[in-house]
């Protein structure tokens, strides 16, 4: 195995120092290091972090192969700077068994372009009806710790309690879509000023939020770990600070779309804008960009959501919701984060790798840069800007809400183990 020397890299932001790649770890890190037989890379004005950990990824394989599978999914996640990605369960066949979720995790290690951690599904085949085999997936060697039937809410506050009683015997968490359907029944946006201007069926704030009160009564009621998957709302942020302070086992994410992106979006009745939850309102992204920023909301996870041209171009009522994000990431929290003030590359390291990883309880990812941790890492140009064109992603599908948007950022190499798996900014397989 090569071993790779780094030199200049702005280690988390902080000043120039030179890196040590060898046998799958880091071996030293320093000032003018030097290694005989190493592969140079100079990475003057670049900056390292450890490889980004995404919560929450649609892969699409088993079932959807033509919108994207585990081996193109890995290729975009390596090229946004991803070292580990959790595969969501909404498959078909749904990932409701150990036979799935090992499948899932080997063409992940075939890939061999991230860890492709497997996400198990709550409930059989998503239905909301008893619990899947969790026992079994979590003993399977996929090792699943993350459960959730995102997608659909596990709406059944009974059943939601069996599942958060049932994961503490083997430490892992119920991921949440905070989705009460009752109030939801053909929503098609964000319920509003706007969705009423539109004509377009609403989806209120408190659908998520009711939902979100209810699961932190119960984790704290059994004792249990929850994580709440794409928070939208300000409400949500605040239900959610409630919780941490009176000490309820609870973590959450945000998607970069819904730090950026508002139900203004909707206005060209595009669908490459129709989402769940759907894009809220100016109010909620600055709450949602505080609440990250404070640490209340724990980490970012792309909610990456490739769909089929037909699903997607299509009338905004017929159309599939979701959006890609792994490639775009990076950039969207550099834009609305880093650049607006509200969290260093530090704070960026702790909510884009550290957190996740710790979790969903993901060894060998998250941890610090330092020598003797394993070798993940990503290297981005803070200083470069770029337009995004959809065409141009290694994604299967071309789902992206930010076509011909100008974003800050590149992603010039990202690690895996010692492995390159993007180079100047290209995959390398
Ligand atoms: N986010 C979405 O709009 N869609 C996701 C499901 C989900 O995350 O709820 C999908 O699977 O396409
Ligand atoms: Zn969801
Ligand atoms: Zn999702």
């Amino acid at each position: 195995m090569s071993s790779y020397l780094i030199k200049g890299a702005r280690v988390l932001g902080g000043d120039p120092a030179d890196l040590l790649l060898r046998d799958g770890r880091i071996a030293a890190i320093g000032e003018s290091l030097s290694a005989t037989g190493a592969e140079v890379l100079d990475a003057t004005g670049l900056i390292a972090l450890p490889g980004l950990v995404d919560l929450h990824t649609h892969l699409r394989e088993p079932g959807r192969e033509d919108a994207e599978t585990v081996e193109t999914g890995s290729r975009a996640a390596a090229l946004g700077g991803f070292t580990a990605v959790h595969a969501m369960a909404n498959t078909d066949p749904v990932a409701d068994t150990a036979g799935v979720v090992e499948q899932v995790w080997r063409l992940g290690q075939e890939a061999g372009l991230v860890d492709v951690v497997p996400v198990g599904a709550v409930t059989v085949g998503l239905r909301g009806e008893r619990l899947a085999e969790l026992g079994a997936m979590a003993d399977s060697a996929a090792r699943v710790r993350v459960f959730s039937d995102d997608g659909i809410c596990v709406s059944d506050p009974a059943l939601m309690r069996r599942a958060l009683e049932y994961v503490k015997a083997f430490d892992g968490v119920v991921a949440q879509h905070a989705e009460e359907p009752r109030l939801t029944v053909g929503a098609q946006m964000h319920e509003g000023d706007r969705s009423a201007k539109l004509g377009l069926t609403g989806w209120p704030a408190a659908a998520e939020e009711a939902i979100i009160a209810r699961d932190v009564l119960l984790a704290q009621h059994v004792g249990a770990r929850l994580h709440v998957c794409h928070v939208s709302t300000a409400g949500s942020v605040e239900i959610l600070r409630w919780a941490k302070a009176r000490g309820v086992d609870v973590t959450a994410e945000v998607t970069p779309h819904h730090l950026l992106l508002t139900d203004a979006c909707a206005e060209g009745y595009d669908p490459v804008f129709k989402v769940n939850p759907p894009l809220r309102t100016d109010g909620d992204v600055t709450a949602l960009r505080h609440g990250l920023a404070d640490g209340t909301i724990d980490a970012v996870a792309t909610d990456h959501a490739p769909h089929a041209v037909e699903d997607k171009e299509c009338e905004w009522a017929q159309a599939r919701p979701g959006m890609l994000g792994l490639e775009q990431a990076l950039a969207i929290v550099q834009d609305t984060m880093v650049e607006t003030g509200l969290l260093d590359w530090a704070g960026v390291a702790d909510r884009m790798s550290v957190r996740p990883a710790a979790i969903a309880r993901l060894a060998g990812h998250g941890r610090p840069l330092a020598p003797g941790e394993p070798a993940n890492l990503v290297l981005l140009d803070p200083a470069a800007r770029s337009v995004v064109d959809p065409a141009a992603l290694a994604s299967r599908s071309r789902n992206s809400p930010y076509a011909g948007r100008e974003l800050p950022g590149r992603v010039v190499a990202t690690f895996l183990r010692g492995v390159p798996t993007v180079l100047d900014g290209k995959a390398q397989r």
